[in-house]
């Protein structure tokens, strides 16, 4: 499809200097420079262009399917808030036909999911989309906020990883819906593709940037259609659209190696703007040699505990770099899908489980010796 650029009667009588003009209409006044391409463009020209390359990877990558249902992970954040006013505006203005949800997990940061939770209800109204709100409470009986007191903030990121993720899942399926799309954009792409080459991880760095993912038996697929858009543009959409948005970060640490990824790649995008793209591009065509794995090393691999969690509560997940993932299994204790006998999250669970009961005994500082312990198991409940 061809591009025509929006008309705007209001501005064209104006006079402007010709190397001010916007360089995909030529008639009215740049105002961006273009953090992809560095073009200067007008206020309407990247509305369009933004738009329009986000429906032509939706197009492309053909994700939806009329009369579809869809859940978008709405966090309240910035990525999320564009996700779903723009999928809006492109299943209104191309008839994609598709039924779009919020879908929004409470992971219980107080001071900062529950705040940005408000701002997904708001976006419930102004959009006009239900929401369905799942929270670590219900499903865990766990809130991050105890997590944190509980395994220290270290590892925080890991259990909200895992916890999120399973969470999204059992949230669509309570709605029955079995498509999820993120706000995951080309940054956070790129930076775990980068993520994966510095750690050797083979088997992710195969899977990282494609854009639909799904576990073989599993009824929910995750889609990013803002894999191509640059996050200085989503915030900068956000912004001339004047939407709105929740725009502090978590409370508790961020990934750490996924910050020095990051930076790294900041300082590649000063020098070359397109490096972005091209990191994801260099993913998607890697070819990796097949692997050589036999039967009972891929058995042991399933059978490998895919967490180790800590005596101090702090947990590492193995990465499993050898082998491939088995998928279509079902955790052993709580029936969710696991590529191990039991589920990641099951772990963590169990870990925080006996770390609950060591956290108790050592926090009673009022009493010493013998009598501190008497108190603590007196308080243990199980
Ligand atoms: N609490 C949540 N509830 C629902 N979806 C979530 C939640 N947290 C994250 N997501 C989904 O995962 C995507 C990536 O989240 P992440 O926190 O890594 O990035 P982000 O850049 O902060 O995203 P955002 O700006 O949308 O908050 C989000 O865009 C959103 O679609």
């Amino acid at each position: 499809m061809s591009f025509v650029p929006p008309s705007d009667p209001v501005n064209r009588a104006k006079k402007i200097k010709v190397s001010q003009l916007c360089e995909i209409c030529h008639c009215r006044k740049a105002l961006i420079r273009r953090p992809k391409n560095l073009q200067r463009i007008c206020k309407l020209c990247f509305f369009h262009v933004f738009e329009t390359e986000i429906h032509n990877t939706i197009v492309c990558a053909n994700l939806f399917q009329k009369g579809e249902k869809v859940a978008v992970g709405a966090s309240g954040g910035k990525d999320s808030t564009v996700l779903a006013y723009v999928l809006k505006l492109l299943n209104d203005r191309y008839n994609y036909g598709i039924h779009i949800v919020l879908l929004s997990i409470d992971e219980g940061i107080v001071g900062y999911r529950d705040d940005s939770l408000a701002t997904v209800k708001r976006n419930q109204v102004q959009y006009d989309l239900p929401l369905e709100i799942v929270s670590y409470r219900d499903l865990y009986d766990w809130t991050m906020d105890e997590i944190v007191a509980c395994a220290g903030v270290r590892s925080s990121c890991t259990y909200c990883g895992v916890f999120r993720r399973q969470a999204l899942d059992r949230g669509a399926a309570k709605l029955g819906i079995s498509h999820v799309v993120t706000g995951h954009n080309a940054d956070d792409m790129a930076e775990t593709v980068l993520m994966n080459i510095f750690r050797g991880d083979v088997a992710r760095l195969e899977k990282s940037t494609a854009i639909i993912t799904q576990s073989s038996g599993s009824p929910i697929k995750r889609s990013k259609p803002f894999k191509y858009s640059y996050q200085k543009e989503i915030v900068l959409y956000a912004h001339y659209k004047k939407l709105d948005y929740f725009s502090t970060e978590c409370s508790y640490a961020p990934e750490a190696f996924r910050g020095t990824a990051r930076e790294l790649m900041k300082n590649l995008e000063l020098i070359r703007p397109s490096c972005i793209i091209d990191i994801i591009h260099s993913g998607e065509n890697l070819i990796l040699k097949p692997k050589k794995s036999s039967k009972n090393e891929l058995r042991s691999a399933s059978e490998q505990q895919p967490v180790e969690v800590r005596s101090d509560g702090s947990v590492k997940l193995q990465r499993n770099t050898t082998a491939g993932f088995i998928d279509g299994g079902k955790c052993e204790r709580c029936g969710y899908l696991s590529s191990n006998r039991i589920c990641k999250a099951c772990i963590l669970l169990e870990g925080l489980e006996k770390n609950r009961a060591k956290v108790s005994l050592e926090k009673d500082t009022s009493v010493a010796g013998a009598a501190r312990l008497t108190r603590a198991l007196e308080r243990l409940s199980f």
